[in-house]
Order: C-alpha cells, then structure tokens, then sequence
C-alpha cells in the first residue's frame, strides 16, 4: 500500500548503464595493471620499484573502493589486499625480492580473472526518503463517532487547507481507505457503537501497512494507560476533549514538516566519474538534489550557487586531497554548517582520522551499499537543516525571521524588476492581539501566533515567502503576484482565520486579522515598498480591522 524504497525500474536501468560502463572500464584497467606488474618485475633500482609500486598501490587503493560498489564485490576485496600488500612491499626499506615477486604475482593472476557482479548482501527494504517536492493538498481522515465534534473538526481543518474526511464508524472509515490511504489518521479512542476502540481498529490498521500512518488520538480520558497504548502504536499525538483544534493542527503540520520540506541539497566532489554518477543516481531516487564536480577548483562557485546542504567528498584526488578541499571550505563562515563527509577507500583507522582532525566530519568507507550511502547523507542532511532552521527561523512560527525576510523583500523586487513580473508584499496583524493576551494567557496567544503561522503555510505557494515581522505581524512575500491576486488570497486567509475557534482557559475564542498589500508596479526601493505595505494596513485597521487594503 504504502510507497517502498526499492529503486525503480528506471534507476535500475541507469545504474545498469554505469555498471557496463564500468565493466569496460575494468576491461582496459585490468591488463594495464598486468603491463604494470610487468614494468615492475623490470625495475632494476629500487628508486623505479618504488615509484611503480606507489603507481600500483594508488590505482589498487581506487579499484578497491569503486568495484565493490558496482557490484564486483571479489575483485573489490581481491584489489584491496593486493593495495595493503603494496604498502608492505613500500614499507620494507630493503624491497625485499621474495615478497616483491609474490606481489607481482598475485597482481597479474588478478589482472587475469574473469569478474562478474555479484549481488549485494544487506539492504534492509525501506529507507527513508527526502521531501516530497510539492506541497500538495494533505488528506486527513477522522474516526469520531459524536458527528458534531467531528465535523467541527473537518471544517477547521479544511480551513487550514486540508483535504479532511469525517467518519462515525470504522466501516464507513475503511471502505476510504481501500479507496485512498490518507496522509495522516485522527481517531478517537471511545467509539459508542463499535465492538473495538479507537486504538484497537488504529493498531490494526498500522498492522497492515507497509508504512505506518502518522497518528493523532483523541479522547475523554487522560490516564496514563491510555497515553501508553496510544504510544505504543505509534500515535504521535494525544488530544483531550474538547480537543483545541489550532493544536492539533499544529502536531499534524510538524509531523509533515519533513515530508513536505525541500529535497536534501547533496555536492559529490569525486574525480572518479562514474562512481560520482552512481551516487548521484542513488541520491537522487531518495528525492535529494544532487550536483557532481570532478574538479576541486569548482568548489567556490558550487557551495555559493547549489548551497549544499551536505558535501561528500573523496579523499584522494589529483592536484587536492579531500582533506586539503574541507579545510578550504572551512575557511569560509558561512559553510561551516554543511557536513562534509569522506567517500574513501581508506581503511586505516590512523589514517582517517587524521583526515578529520584537519576537517570533515564523517568517515565513510567505499564501497558502500546504496542504502548505507542514502542513510548516511540522509541523517547527515536532517541534521544540517534542523540546526540551520533553528538557528535562522523563528522558533515559535518555524518562519523566516525579520531580517531575513526583508532580504527577501530585496531579492523579490530585483527579480521583478529584471523579469517585468509583478510581485506582492502583504503585511498581516492580528487584530487586538493585546486581549487575547490579558482575556486568555501569554500561551493561549501564543498558539494564535502559531495557527496563523500554519495557516499562512498551508495557504501560501511554494514559491511565496512568509516571515514574522514582529510579534503579533507577518510578512509575506508573493513573486508573480498582481494585487488583485493577492487580495483574492488575503481575503480567503482572512476568512478562514477569522472561523478557527480557539480553546483557552475553558473557553472558546475566535480572532481576526487585518493585511495591508502593496506591490511592485511602482518603482520603488525596498524600504518604501514596505512603508506602503504598512500604510495599508493601518488604513484596515482605521477601517475597522478585520479587512484586507490595498496601497494607493
Ligand atoms: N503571546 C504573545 N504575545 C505577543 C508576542 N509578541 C508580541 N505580543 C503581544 O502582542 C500585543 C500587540 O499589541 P498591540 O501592538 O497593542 O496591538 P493589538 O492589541 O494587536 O491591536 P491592533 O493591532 O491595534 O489591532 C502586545 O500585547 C504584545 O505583548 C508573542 O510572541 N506571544
């Protein structure tokens, strides 16, 4: 039912290619490793054995990284032994002749195989994958057998934007799901007319999927039993009646918070090309973004123009070694950030952590399997983007902080004055915000604060920007946006905001807003776009608040 993290066919099709690809590689690779052990059975001084040997050990040490991860798994750990050998070969200061002409033979019986792919061992079948990409309409279903409280809750959550279906019976509840798997499940835990409870047909149900749904509970009861059974199948919300829907949909918008966030940014720094393509591949089925350089000197234009949010790296390249490129990119404050994780065939325990004593932050050993790389970088990127939210995003509404979404004023009125399109910028207020903070509490205004937060995402394109302003005000930014587009959208928000109903001290509330909006068509600077912005809404408040003005 659920979506699997098998590669798809045509994935499988691409890393076919490389794989061939690779294959001829091995082809030509192979007998030059036997006109190199050649040579170095020729070597008369030992200067010329070294210099062949430390060619050898170098193009042993890249086979040994990349034929295990094409699938040529004995040939791999074959290249692998020969490499170490090398090094022994290297370290005695007196080349001794005896093991000297072991290593030659082992290198030219190697050089003589027949290798074929070998499937690989591991791989557990799901694996996390990256954002969606799109922001699309989110189904909920509820199973809530009291119909009042149930479409109540519907209606709030539609408007919050939601696709949300209301149950009062399992059956009813079930037949939707053969139909559509929702995105989330809201069930109350006492159903009057049903044989089992709320938490029994849940548990059931998450049985039977591949992948659990995200699951919020709700119920009469607040014991400690209850909370447990809900936990235990995998409930990541408890609601008590009356349930204050504004925070429920606040669990709901973290829970899809990463599903719907932007696709990891990954930058692969590799001079191997095909094993650079392969990851590349692999990530990008995982829904991440991947950009692949096999030059070093690109790394400038690459971190400012694709932004990475994770940086792999191979440890040995020509000109610069990995190490050297992480302490380059370290050099600059505002990458220090983004992980920078080793792809190597380096097995030395010694010799990888010297690497990251100069800078990195993660060792990875080649070959690796698809999913151990997807993994790795996924936990890597999850990580990067949470510290970086909560260091740049206000951590109440989860938006862009005022500086920074003035920068985005900035930046969205050069872009239309390049392109000739139209942009909005909407000021937003909370109207009389002050009594709901002395009529219900800091935190009662707290969790408006947020549900116009949530609304304002849920509402908002992709494309738009949104920030708060200042405590109880928004910005928002909308590109490709005439005012009277604006103002359609801004009266919708308006409207939906001012019918969410608030619980607060066992009471029940509602708030409105005012909005100002002023846009691009008028040459001017930032600053005086915002200035109109902020008279118009002055003027919605002068009006009577509750309104939506447009800049004259
Ligand atoms: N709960 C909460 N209150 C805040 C926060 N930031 C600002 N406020 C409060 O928001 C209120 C803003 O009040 P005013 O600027 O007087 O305006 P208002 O009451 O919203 O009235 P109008 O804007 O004229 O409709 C103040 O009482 C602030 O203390 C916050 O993060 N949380």
């Amino acid at each position: 039912m659920a979506e699997r993290g098998e590669a798809s066919g045509e994935l499988q099709r691409h890393l076919q290619q490389l794989g061939e690809q690779f294959a001829a590689r091995l082809n030509q690779e192979l007998p030059q490793l036997a006109d190199k052990a050649q040579l170095l059975l020729r070597a008369c001084t030992p200067d010329e054995q070294q210099q062949h040997l430390n060619g050898l050990r170098d193009q042993l040490h890249r086979l040994a990284g990349t034929a295990g991860t094409f699938g040529f798994i004995s040939l791999g750990e074959r290249a692998r032994e020969l490499e170490l050998q090398a090094e022994q070969c290297l370290a005695s200061l007196q080349l001794k002749q005896q093991g000297l002409q072991s290593f030659i033979d082992n290198l030219q019986q190697l050089a003589g195989q027949q290798y074929r792919v070998e499937p690989a061992s591991d791989d557990p079948p799901v694996l996390p994958r990256s954002g969606r990409g799109d922001r699309d309409e989110q189904c909920i279903y509820i199973l809530e057998d009291e119909a009042s409280v149930g479409e109540n809750m519907r209606l709030t959550l539609s408007n919050f934007g939601y696709h949300a279906e209301h149950f009062t019976g399992v059956e009813a509840l079930d037949a939707a799901i053969g139909r559509r798997l929702p995105d989330a499940l809201i069930v109350d835990v006492n159903l009057q007319d049903s044989e089992q409870t709320g938490l029994t047909y849940a548990a059931g149900l998450q049985r039977r999927l591949d992948r659990p749904l995200p699951l919020l509970v709700i119920s009469t009861q607040d014991d400690f039993a209850t909370h447990l059974e809900a936990v235990r199948i995998g409930a990541t919300g408890f609601f008590t009646k009356p349930v204050d829907i504004p925070q429920l949909e606040n669990r709901l918008e973290r829970c899809f918070a990463q599903q719907q966030g932007e696709p990891y940014r990954v930058l692969i720094i590799d001079d191997d090309r095909e094993l650079a393509s392969r990851y590349s591949l692999v990530l990008r089925d995982a829904n991440m973004l991947v950009e692949t350089t096999q030059d070093p000197a690109d790394i400038f234009q690459r971190m400012r123009e694709f932004n990475p949010e994770v940086v792999l790296l191979d440890v040995n390249m020509p000109g610069c070694t990995g190490p050297e490129l992480a302490q380059i990119i370290r050099f600059n404050d505002d990458w220090l950030r983004v992980p920078i994780i080793y792809l190597s065939a380096e097995t030395d325990i010694a010799r990888q952590m010297n690497a990251l004593m100069m800078a990195g932050d993660d060792f990875v050993t080649k070959p690796l399997s698809d999913n151990a790389l997807i993994t790795t970088v996924f936990a890597r990127a999850q990580r990067a983007r949470l510290l970086s939210n909560a260091l740049s995003r206000d951590s109440l509404t989860g938006l862009l902080k005022h500086a920074d979404i003035k920068e985005q004023v900035a930046i969205e009125l050069e872009r239309a004055r390049r392109s000739g399109n139209r942009a909005s910028v909407v000021m937003l207020d909370i109207d009389h915000f002050k009594k709901v903070n002395d009529n219900y509490g800091h935190t009662a205004g707290d969790n408006v604060i947020r549900a116009l937060a949530n609304l304002l995402r849920q509402r908002l394109r992709r494309i738009d920007s949104l920030g708060r302003y200042g405590g109880e005000e928004f910005l928002a930014v909308l590109p490709d946006c005439l005012p009277e587009q604006a103002q359609r959208i801004l009266d919708e928000i308006r409207e939906r905001f001012a019918e969410l109903r608030f619980i607060a001290e066992g009471a029940e509330f509602t708030v409105t807003l005012s909005a100002g909006i002023a846009c691009t068509d008028i040459d001017c600077s930032p600053g005086e776009l915002l200035e109109r912005a902020d008279r118009a809404l002055y003027a919605a408040k002068n009006g009577g608040r509750n309104q939506v003005r447009q800049a004259g």
